[in-house]
């Protein structure tokens, strides 16, 4: 659906975005995630032909260029604040962008919005804005949408909302790139994860495969952790320690069994160590780091 390809964008002599290839196919729900001024909004408007890029952009297998956005004809996107005329109704706003009315009305009973979208959008609050900049991107069916923190401003109950309605697009096959600084929230809907981290690509995963990578580990405590800790260190099985902890690799847990067992060390607790998802986030940038160092 969508490809990019080896996209390097410069803002003056500043490198902001470094070879960034990935690609959104049909139905998935590609989350954007890295650090602030890491590149993600960048990204999001290279691929709108906003910004000069070197590299390709592709929509449908029609390329996108800063001249050319004929390939963008299906796609949706709110990026920033969304663009409201503030003196129109919300309807009025939609009906702007709008090819078919019966689809505009279906999006606004999706949001919940029919209290309000017949009123000024001067008035509407943050998170009522929001909603009707999530509208636009989805008005015309698009196949593709791409929105830039869409859970800014929005309350508990239209988050649950716009989430359900993202799930349900792309179970009708339409694409999605989303940025979110709300892990959390990325984590409940996205098929895949990119991570930005000075406009270079770190991590591009299936988020199943993401979640497994560092579910290698392994926490182990025994009757004696000093010594264990000099044996393993020995064997160079241990990987880190934390306070309580010594931690090892997966690989080697039943040759650290015959171990301590061989030493009369008695083993107390030896588990997978359960992360959360923002520590698999950090710990990846952080692991890149320490890569870039060596
Ligand atoms: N118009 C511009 N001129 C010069 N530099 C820019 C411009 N727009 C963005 N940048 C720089 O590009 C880098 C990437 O910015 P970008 O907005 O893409 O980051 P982001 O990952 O979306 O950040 P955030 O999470 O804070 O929104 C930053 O270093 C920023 O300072």
């Amino acid at each position: 659906m969508v490809k990019v390809n080896n996209i390097n964008v410069f803002m003056g002599k500043k490198h902001i975005i470094k070879n960034v290839s990935f690609q959104v196919k049909p139905g998935e729900i590609v989350g954007i995630i890295g650090p602030n001024g890491a590149g993600k909004t960048t990204i999001m408007k290279t691929i709108l032909g906003l910004l000069k890029f070197t590299g390709k952009v592709s929509v449908a297998d029609r390329n996108v260029t800063e001249d050319n956005h004929r390939a963008l004809s299906k796609v949706g996107a709110l990026i920033e604040n969304p663009a409201i005329y503030p003196f129109l109704t919300g309807l009025q706003n939609l009906e702007l962008y709008t090819e078919d009315k019966n689809s505009m009305k279906t999006v606004v009973k999706q949001l919940k919005m029919q209290n309000y979208i017949k009123s000024r959008a001067k008035n509407y609050s943050l998170g009522m804005k929001q909603k009707l900049g999530i509208a636009m991107a989805l008005l015309n069916n698009p196949n593709f949408v791409i929105l830039d923190e869409p859970m800014n401003g929005l309350d508990i109950e239209s988050t649950i909302l716009v989430r359900k309605l993202i799930k349900h697009y792309a179970e009708q096959g339409t694409s999605f790139l989303i940025s979110s600084h709300i892990l959390s929230e990325l984590q409940k809907i996205m098929t895949r994860i990119v991570i930005i981290n000075e406009g270079n690509l770190i991590i591009n995963k299936n988020i199943d495969d993401f979640k497994n990578i560092n579910h290698s580990r392994y926490k182990l405590l025994t009757n004696n952790q000093k010594e264990s800790q000099k044996l393993l260190q020995e064997k160079g099985m241990l990987e880190s320690q934390s306070n309580k902890y010594l931690l090892v690799n997966e690989k080697n847990i039943f040759s650290i069994q015959n171990l301590l067992y061989k030493n009369k060390i008695q083993l107390l607790e030896l588990a997978p160590q359960q992360i959360d998802f923002e520590q698999l986030v950090v710990r990846s940038l952080n692991k890149k780091a320490e890569e870039d160092e060596i």
